[in-house]
């Protein structure tokens, strides 16, 4: 497999911004470096014009600069353990990789061999959907991750007692990666699946519905997530910014929830709804 690897400096506060549009364009793994971050992708995935269009739009604002290399085959275990550190969200929950030590202080442990940086709970998003999952009583229900990543909304709604779980997501490397989260976190019966929920068409109605993707495909997708709730059911959504909370909530409304709560870290957004 051959990586394209792209060693970008750039301000910091550019660095997750960065990372995120870089993942809408297809890149699947990212390290953050002290200057900025690496990124890496699929040479078969790569289209130069989609990057430029990002690197123009930031060019100047967040100073980049940029050197472009090729990768034969990188060994993202070993990146990772130089690069990941656990992560506690709140008093309850530890994300670790299995080769960081275990810590029984904390009532549930994620367990996640990361491989992109979303989906490690280093994400501003992810961390916000984990600590409104905790806000959200999870036992016996049926639950859904829409653009499920590494897995780790769908691990969490398992180890807070959901009876079923079900995930997806577009990107057949994440589905792998996910699928193996699942056996690692004692989920070897739950198989995540490839496409988006309207390929997916996932049959019948769910008590939690997790959508941590970006504000577009919410847009677009919001209608069918409606149809997907059970009535006073919960629909998690992130991967916008606070100042995309408007659009989101007018959407959501107008199929039918109602705004519970909403949490924010460094710009990101996250919301529970209620379907009413
Ligand atoms: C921001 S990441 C979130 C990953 C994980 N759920 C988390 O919270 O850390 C968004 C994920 O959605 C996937 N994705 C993007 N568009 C999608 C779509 N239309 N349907 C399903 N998944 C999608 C991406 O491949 C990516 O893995």
């Amino acid at each position: 497999m051959q990586y394209l690897e792209f060693k970008i400096n750039c301000k910091e506060d550019f660095r997750e911004i960065l990372i995120a549009e870089l993942a809408e364009v297809g890149f699947d793994s990212f390290l953050e470096t002290d200057t900025g971050l690496d990124a890496y992708i699929e040479e078969k995935s790569f289209s130069r014009e989609s990057y430029q269009e990002v690197v123009n739009r930031y060019q100047d604002a967040a100073d980049l600069e940029i050197t472009e290399g090729m990768m034969e085959k990188v060994n993202w275990n070993e990146e990772w353990e130089k690069h990941y550190d656990p992560i506690a969200v709140g008093e309850e929950v530890y994300v670790r990789a299995s080769f960081h030590p275990a810590k029984s202080e904390f009532k549930h442990e994620i367990l996640i061999n990361p491989k992109m940086s979303f989906g490690t709970g280093h994400h501003a998003t992810t961390f916000l959907m984990l600590s409104h999952q905790l806000t959200i009583d999870h036992q016996g229900k049926r639950v859904i991750d829409i653009g499920a990543g590494t897995g780790i909304l769908a691990i969490m709604a398992h180890k807070l007692g959901a009876s079923e779980v079900e995930a997806f997501d577009i990107d057949e490397w994440c589905v792998d990666n996910g699928n193996e989260n699942f056996d690692l976190n004692g989920m070897k019966d739950v198989k995540m699946g490839l496409g988006t929920v309207r390929e997916v068409a996932p049959q019948g109605t769910f008590d939690i519905v997790l959508a941590n993707i970006n504000k577009n495909v919410l847009l677009d997708e919001l209608e069918i997530y409606a149809s997907l709730v059970k009535k006073q059911g919960n629909l998690l959504l992130s991967g916008f910014y606070t100042h995309d909370i408007e659009d989101i909530h007018e959407k959501a409304k107008s199929v039918g929830f109602k705004l519970l709560s909403q949490k924010d870290k460094d710009n990101w957004a996250a919301l529970i709804f209620e379907k009413i």
